[in-house]
């Protein structure tokens, strides 16, 4: 089992960006990704509301693909989003069926570990909303990888040997996992939510690995499992709560509790949520999507620039918002796979 978190960690606020040694100040911001020009722009809109909500010490940077469309960028850069241009990264020509066809853009993700202006970061998918201050997590050890452990009972895992017996890590004495099949895998993280430290040398080592590893069904989930396995530290459910567990592993979820949610379950996308998915029209789904909303269309937590740019350049933000038109499902078409 990896070696716990101190305890000290989730019980410290957040103390903004830290001095150190020689006096310089190590900079520390949530990333987030965004490709496509679909909604999932909403879902950054509503991280850099909620982040504000909680007072986080920290900006949101935005670590974007080049098919975003300017007007998106607009709207993020009007929320005080920090914009950083990447470029896609595709795993190696492959057969394989990802779980989600447009996962194969997930990979580009790694390119935050090339950020090193930041001494630290927090990664949040998109879909991700954060509803209690986690700036402490910035405080964690330095040297490991924390992100909250998965669970393998969805329909998405059915490719999986640990589906297949029906083993999962977050009740593993439930279904033990079979002897004969050696031991059991390795504690499995979400790539939805993670720390790490952006450093140029581990992102070549990543480029480098990720062009000598067949892509399998999770995408950059799976390689960054693998990658980051001697090092990844599990941390609290409660810092990226994984919609799948209200209803697969009810007894580990105190939803009060929780201060991080991750809309990934089928259909619960708020931005696009009609409530007709399997589980959507649970009581505690529909409070958790309107708890969104609530974010989201909250004009007290736009942001607002102490340095206002000159007239012009000032969008109102309602003109911008209406003039989005009406999302479509963002799929990033993937590369032919032949
Ligand atoms: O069309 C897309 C699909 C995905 N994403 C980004 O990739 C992340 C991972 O995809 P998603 O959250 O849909 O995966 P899930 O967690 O639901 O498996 C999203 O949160 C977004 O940050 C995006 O920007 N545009
Ligand atoms: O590209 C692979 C993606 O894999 C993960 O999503 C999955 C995973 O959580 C499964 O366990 C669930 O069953 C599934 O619903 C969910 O979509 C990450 O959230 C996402 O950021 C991204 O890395
Ligand atoms: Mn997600």
């Amino acid at each position: 089992m990896a070696p716990e978190v101190p305890v000290g960690v989730f019980n410290t606020a957040g103390t903004g960006n830290k001095m150190v040694s020689g006096g310089g100040y190590s900079k520390r911001a949530y990333v987030t990704f965004l490709a496509g020009d679909g909604d999932y722009v909403k879902g950054v809109v509503g991280l850099a509301k909620g982040l504000r909500k909680v007072k986080s010490a920290y900006p949101l940077v935005v670590a974007m693909l080049p098919d975003v469309p300017d007007q998106h960028r607009q709207i993020l850069r009007s929320q005080g989003c920090i914009v950083h241009e990447i470029q896609p990264i595709y795993p190696p020509e492959n057969q394989i069926q990802f779980a989600m066809a447009y996962y194969v853009i997930n990979y580009s993700k790694l390119r935050i570990w090339d950020f090193e202006e930041y001494s630290k970061m927090m990664y949040l998918d998109a879909d991700i909303q954060v509803y209690e201050n986690i700036d402490h997590l910035f405080e964690t050890p330095n040297g490991y990888f924390y992100a909250v452990m998965d669970c393998f009972c969805e329909k998405t895992w059915s490719h999986s040997p640990q589906y297949k017996v029906g083993y999962c890590q977050q009740c593993p004495d439930k279904v033990m996992w079979p002897a004969e099949m050696g031991s059991p895998p390795p504690l499995y993280f979400n790539a939805g939510m993670f720390v790490f430290e952006p450093s140029r040398l581990t992102y070549q080592n990543l480029l480098h690995t990720l062009q000598n590893t067949p892509p399998t069904p999770f995408a950059e989930q799976d390689f960054l499992n693998m990658f980051f396995q001697d090092v990844y530290k599990p941390i609290p459910l409660v810092y990226n709560l994984v919609l799948a567990m209200l209803w697969r592993h009810p007894e580990n979820v105190e939803l009060d509790k929780v201060k991080v949610v991750h809309y990934c379950a089928a259909g619960s996308k708020p931005w696009r949520y009609t409530g007709k998915e399997v589980n959507m029209d649970r009581e505690d789904i529909k409070t958790l999507v309107a708890k969104w909303w609530d974010v989201y269309n909250d004009e007290s937590l736009d942001f607002k620039d102490e340095n206002p740019a000159s007239e012009e350049e000032t969008f109102s933000r309602p003109s911008l918002m209406a003039s989005m038109p009406e999302p479509r499902m963002s799929y990033i078409p993937a590369p032919s796979a032949a």
